[in-house]
């Protein structure tokens, strides 16, 4: 019988990358256990190039020294598809300021708006700003081709993930589009040492739950700051291990599972204001959000109808209906219960992706996060999540 990493862990597992069919039944008990306690895990020896790594890693510092009026021209604010460069102090979360800054590129793709004022959100999706090309060369295809390797592992990331919630390979495709009308979005960060520091550690990114399916995170420099929270509340660090990704559930995937997956809530600790650490620069990042389809929705259909029509298929029903036709094993459902449940913590959290379709949930979250690019391009729904105006 596989047991459960306890709901209290004090540190994330490893886990290796299958690399035969002989290996896959070991990994997929792994994962189920990553999925079910800890919700984070790191992964090895995963079929991304190192080449494609190291080569995006060596253009970071490249773009962060760009000077700030050729860092303007690609601006977020420009965008209605929240996609390009957020200077330090204007992203936010949980009403606190987030001290990083950060280029946020998706994987290319054109908007599938077409143009009715009530289904605006779906202009989430849209084509990337990049810098221009004479002053990063080589720097669009860096990135292209990193998202472009992420996508096939979160791909096949998701086949695995079927099958250790008891279900086919195929058992996850209802929450996705054809690959040709899905855009996963990723981005570049830096977190900068602080000038100075009072009393605590400060806030890299705030608390807070992904919002997706998946997330693959490479921790692009050595700086530890990274911590998620096990279910007694406690931060457990997730440092930097050379050769890995650090994955993650969220709060997509936790809905659609009925809370079978754990989103676990994390943060980002602001490197220590020492010069010590001043002289190696900036913690690096570059998380990459596996989305699903704009068009799904988790809540009960009866309740709140149907979801976009744009969609390939109008149904996108729930794995686990609310009373019957349990497709998950009843061994999934005891390491469920082994766990624990969900307890609620301050992070943000998402509950709209019960009413409301997928897409429509991001662009809020995006709103919150970003409200100077929401002010410019939703101003709608602006004034309804910040009545009072831009915080300050
Ligand atoms: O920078 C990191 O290591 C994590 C960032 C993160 O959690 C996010 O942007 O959602
Ligand atoms: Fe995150």
């Amino acid at each position: 019988m596989p047991s459960t990493t306890p709901f209290d862990f004090s540190s994330i597992p490893v886990i290796s990358y299958p690399t035969s069919s002989e290996e896959n039944g070991k990994f997929i008990t792994s994962l189920q256990n990553a999925l079910i306690s800890t919700g984070f895990f790191y992964l090895s020896g995963a079929p991304v190039s190192p080449e494609t790594i190291s080569n995006l890693v060596s253009y970071i510092p490249k773009l962060f020294a760009l000077p700030p009026e050729e860092k303007d021209k690609f601006a977020m604010v420009h965008s209605p598809h929240f996609l390009g460069y957020t200077r330090l102090g204007t992203e936010w979360t949980k009403q606190k300021v987030d001290w990083r800054e950060q280029i946020d590129i998706a994987t290319p793709m054109t908007s599938r708006w077409n143009g009715k004022e009530e289904e605006r959100w779906m202009n989430i999706w849209g084509p990337s700003q990049y810098p221009d090309e004479s002053v990063l060369p080589g720097f669009k295809d860096a990135i292209d081709t990193y998202q472009a390797e992420v996508t096939k592992l979160g791909n096949q990331l998701v086949r695995f993930i079927a099958q250790a919630l008891g279900l086919g390979p195929d058992g996850l495709d209802k929450f996705y589009e054809v690959p040709q009308k899905m855009q996963h979005r990723g981005k570049i960060v830096a977190y900068p040492v602080p000038d100075k520091e009072e009393g605590e550690r400060g806030q890299g990114v705030g608390p807070h739950y992904d919002a997706g399916f998946l997330t693959i995170l490479l921790q692009a420099s050595s700086h530890p700051g990274l911590q998620v929270q096990n279910l007694s509340g406690k931060w457990i660090d997730a440092s930097p291990k050379p050769g890995t990704f650090v994955i993650n559930f969220g709060r997509a995937l936790e809905f659609a599972t009925q809370g079978i997956v754990r989103a676990t809530s994390h943060r980002v600790l602001s490197p220590p204001a020492t010069d010590e650490w001043r002289k190696i620069g900036p913690r690096y990042s570059v998380p990459f959000f596996h989305n699903i389809d704009m068009c799904v929705r988790m809540g009960d259909r009866e309740k709140y109808g149907l979801e976009c029509e744009d969609s390939h298929t109008s149904l996108h029903p729930l794995l686990v209906e609310p009373k019957s036709s349990m497709i998950v094993s009843e061994e999934i459902l005891r390491l469920r219960d082994a766990r624990g449940t969900l307890g609620n913590t301050d992070s943000v959290n998402y509950s709209e992706f019960l009413t409301e379709p997928s897409g429509k949930v991001q662009l809020v979250g995006r709103v919150k996060s970003h409200p100077d690019v929401g002010e410019k391009h939703y101003p709608e729904l602006f004034k309804k999540l910040f009545p009072n105006g831009l915080p300050n």
